[in-house]
Parts: structure tokens; sequence; C-alpha cells
């Protein structure tokens, strides 16, 4: 299997990064941006001041509001926000064209993957999973980066790692779509979590303690839902949960950085151009841990604080006042 022509679905910070990387060499590259004066700037300036700003982008990278125009491409890198994929998927002609998911969520009402997700709007496309601890803006600076790129057939693996990777870009391939996925929806409401604890001036033991155990809640649901350990141990799981649990770079940590100086939810989320994943994965992911019976009481803290049912030395008291236990439980 031979992919060359790669199309990409959503011209934010994620998906402009991602075109360039696949622009390496002079490549052409189709990209899909739903803001027309995204779509002016880059084929006019090679640049996107709006979602990734400072970055001379590649001149091959040929952007359209058409979503007709990606027919060309022989595989398309979906990086719309979670909640937007069905949507821009059904908008697709159907096909059997692999379909590369980038976004990091589970969708709100369904409580699905975005793998599952995909399986319905597209029943007849290959699906693969790219995701890692890649902040956009490093990526497109040629900043060295690893990520997992897991698809459930060989040669289709194979063959993405073959047309993306570069020096500073290397995929590492896995199987393990589910394990792939879930890592790196779930530690956008733990990162959020890491911001409380940064902005309420909580200290570095505390965010220490709450990246492991935050991991520990990613696992039980990760293994829950059919990911393996080995998976959420790897770049897309452990490996992103640190990037973002460690910086103001992250958007997720700096919504939770914003609640935890006592700001609102809805101040902090108001008029927002960029996506903060976490608040729209954190009341889906509480749901979907109950029904499959698994306790994640930093995701119920996240949840209460965005909701505004709790207050955050309240929220801080409860965590500190759950009963002892065993460390792997
Ligand atoms: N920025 C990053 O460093 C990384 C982001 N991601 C993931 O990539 C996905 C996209 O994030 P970014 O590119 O960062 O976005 P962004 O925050 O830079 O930009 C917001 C994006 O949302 C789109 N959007 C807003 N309303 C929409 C609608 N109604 N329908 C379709 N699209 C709509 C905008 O067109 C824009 O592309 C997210 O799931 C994010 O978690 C994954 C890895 C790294
Ligand atoms: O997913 C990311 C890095 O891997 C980006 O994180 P934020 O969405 O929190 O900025």
């Amino acid at each position: 299997m031979k992919i060359e022509r790669i199309a990409v679905i959503g011209g934010g910070a994620w998906g402009t990064a991602l075109a360039q990387v696949a622009a390496t060499g002079g490549r052409e590259v189709r990209l899909w941006a739903r803001e027309a004066e995204v779509v002016d700037t880059i084929n006019d300036a090679h640049t996107n001041p709006l979602f990734l700003p400072g970055i001379a982008l590649s001149p091959s990278i040929r952007a359209t509001g058409d979503l007709g125009e990606l027919d060309w491409a022989d595989a398309l890198l979906v990086v719309a926000p979670a909640q937007h994929v069905r949507t821009l998927l059904g908008s697709l002609p159907q096909g059997g064209r692999p379909l590369i998911l980038c976004s990091k969520g589970i969708e709100a009402g369904s409580m699905k993957l975005l793998t599952e997700v995909a399986a319905e709007a597209q029943p007849q496309a290959p699906i693969a999973v790219l995701s890692g601890p890649t902040f956009a803006h490093e990526v497109a600076q040629g900043l060295p980066t690893a990520i997992t790129l897991a698809a459930a057939d060989p040669a289709l693996a194979e063959a993405l790692v073959a047309r993306l990777a570069q020096p500073t870009f290397r995929p590492y391939a896995s199987s393990d779509l589910i394990g792939a996925e879930i890592g790196g929806a779930v530690k956008n409401v733990l990162a959020i979590a890491c911001g409380v604890v940064e902005g309420r001036g909580l200290g570095q033991n505390a965010r220490a303690a709450l990246i492991s155990r935050g991991f520990a809640e990613m696992s039980r649901f990760g293994v829950a839902r059919g990911a393996r350990p080995e998976t959420l141990a790897g770049l897309s799981g452990l490996g992103d949960l640190v990037l973002t649990c460690s910086s103001q770079s992250s958007r997720n940590f700096s919504l939770g950085f914003g609640l935890g100086r006592g700001e609102s939810a809805a101040a902090l989320m108001a008029d927002r151009k960029t996506v903060a994943e976490g608040a729209f994965t954190a009341p889906v992911l509480r749901e979907a841990a109950h029904t499959a019976g698994v306790e994640m009481p930093i995701v119920d803290a996240v949840c209460d604080l965005l909701d505004g049912s709790e207050k955050i030395d309240s929220v801080v008291e409860q965590m500190l006042s759950r009963p002892l236990r065993t460390e792997g439980a």
C-alpha cells in the first residue's frame, strides 16, 4: 500500500502543523478550513495567524473551504474538534479512503470514542489514530516529536508512517486504536486538574501526585474500554499526560489555571477561539466511567469545578479526605 496525497480536515493549530509536516520537501497537501480568512491567509501569505501565529508555512499547502476538493487525497487527517467530527465526516462522500483521527475527545451524548463515530459516519473507511505529546507550535517549528500511529491493518500503519515520518517527527506504529485515543481524550481532563493545582498554588508535590493518580484513573478507564495497558503507558497516554500537565502552552492546563485562580468556567470559556477539549470531554467521561463502573475521582472533581457545583477549596478538601487505600487499587 502506498499513500502519497494527504489532505487535512481542520485549519486549527494542529491541522495546520500536521499539514506542515506532510508538506515537507514541497509535497502538495490540501487543507480544509472552516474560516474563509484561514483559507485566504494560508493561500496568499502562507501563514495562519488566527490559530498558529508566527509560523511560516510551506507554499505547497493549499487551503480550501470546499470539502469536495479533498476527494483528490489518498488519505485524510481528521483534525476538527471532537464534537464536530461526526458532522464533518457525514458531509464527505462515502468511500474507502483511510481516515486518520487526530482529534482528542469523546462524543457528548453518545459517549462514543471517535473511532466509533468514524465507523458509523464512514463505514467503508479504514480508520487510524494519530496521538501523542505534540504541541502544535513545536511540531510546526520542526522540534523533535514522537507520536503513536495506531491502525488495525499493519500495512496501513506502515504506509502512513512512511508518508508522515521526518527526522524530527517520529511516528511509532501500534495496532491499539482504542488505547491511543483514550489516552489523548482523558489526559485533557487531567490537564485541567493540574492547571487548577498550579493556579491555586498547591505545589509541585500535589501536581506529581495528581499526574500519578490521574494516570491510574486513565488506566482503569482505558482497560475497561479495551485499551492495552502498554499503550496507556506510552506516548499517547502517559507521554501526553506529562506534557499537558506541565505547561501553560496547554489550553486545558491554562483553563484549569484560571479555575484555580477563582475565575468561573463560563468566563474562561466565553469568546475562546481555540478549543480546550477537556471541558467538553469531562462530563461525558464522568458518565462513561459511571457506565463502565470505573471510579475517576479527579475527573469528577474537574466536572464539579466546570459546572460550578463545587468551589475549589471544598473540592480539594474532598480529594484529601478520601479514604486511604493501597496504591495499586
Ligand atoms: N493544538 C495542539 O497542540 C493539538 C491539538 N490536538 C487536537 O486537535 C483537535 C483540533 O484542535 P486544534 O487544531 O488545536 O484547534 P484550535 O483550537 O487551534 O482551533 C479551533 C478549531 O476548531 C474549529 N471549529 C470551531 N467550530 C467548529 C465547527 N462548528 N465545526 C468544525 N470546526 C470547528 C476551527 O475551525 C478551528 O479549526 C482537538 O481535538 C485537539 O485536542 C491534538 C494534538 C495537539
Ligand atoms: O494535545 C495536546 C498536546 O499533545 C495539546 O494540548 P492542549 O489541547 O491542552 O493545548
